[in-house]
């Protein structure tokens, strides 16, 4: 049975890594992706708009949605203080099982938390089951007709607060022109775009960062 791309990303992690280096965990993910096969990381370019938003917000607790192989969690969990947490969100069982290994070898799995199942299953379970009060800081990588249902779910779900972060990726490519919609047309929100391009690719794409009012 040939081996999944994802599996190739993680055993080349794996051989070429070093064990308990973040840094060197992600620039193996995008050496690999850039020179051998695609995969939608958000990678190094879109990574540092990431990375700045994090330094920014310094959150206690962080959710993102979308693990997929766990680049992004590395990049997040290994920019937290103490005690911070973040917990991650994946649909997809074996997409789940490489990024467990991925941020296990990262060193960073006292950090993060991988939680399988759909965005909508588990953020309503997040206060109770995982005990969270409210969220400083959400990334949005999943699927892109979800930012706008999951994003109402979460105000919902009152895991909000004045100040909290969300920072979608994708907004030019695949797009989510209806979480853009709604988004900058809701005055609970304040929006910033920030243009860049599409992981390991020529072609243009965007972020789009949104401070909850309250
Ligand atoms: N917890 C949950 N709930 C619901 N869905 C969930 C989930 N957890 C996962 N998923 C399921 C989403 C899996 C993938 C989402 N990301 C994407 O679809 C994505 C696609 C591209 C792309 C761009 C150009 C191309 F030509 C082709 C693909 C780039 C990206 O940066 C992307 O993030
Ligand atoms: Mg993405």
């Amino acid at each position: 049975m040939n081996q999944s791309k994802e599996q190739r990303i993680l055993n080349f992690v794996l051989q070429n890594a070093v064990r308990g280096d973040p840094c060197s965990v992600l620039d193996t993910i995008d050496k690999y992706c850039s020179q051998k096969e695609w995969a939608m990381n958000v990678g190094d370019e879109k990574g540092l708009i990431l990375d700045k938003t994090l330094e920014e917000v310094n959150p206690s607790v962080a959710l993102e949605l979308g693990t997929y192989c766990g680049y992004s969690a590395v990049r997040i969990a290994r920019l937290l203080k103490p005690g911070a947490r973040l917990l991650t969100v994946e649909f997809n069982p074996e997409f789940a099982a490489i990024a467990k290994q991925m941020i296990e070898f990262a060193g960073v799995q006292d950090k993060v938390k991988l939680l399988e199942g759909p965005s909508e299953e588990i953020i309503p379970q997040l206060k109770k089951k995982y005990e969270v009060g409210t969220l400083d800081f959400v990334f949005l990588d999943h699927w892109k007709d979800r930012y706008t249902p999951d994003t109402i779910l979460l105000q919902e779900c009152n895991l909000l607060k004045k100040g909290s972060v969300l920072l979608a990726d994708n907004i030019i490519v695949p797009g989510a022109p209806e979480f853009i919609n709604y988004i900058r047309n809701n005055p609970r929100f304040q929006c910033t775009n920030y243009p860049s391009h599409l992981e390991y690719m020529k072609v243009v794409d965007a972020m789009e960062k949104a401070v909850f009012l309250g």
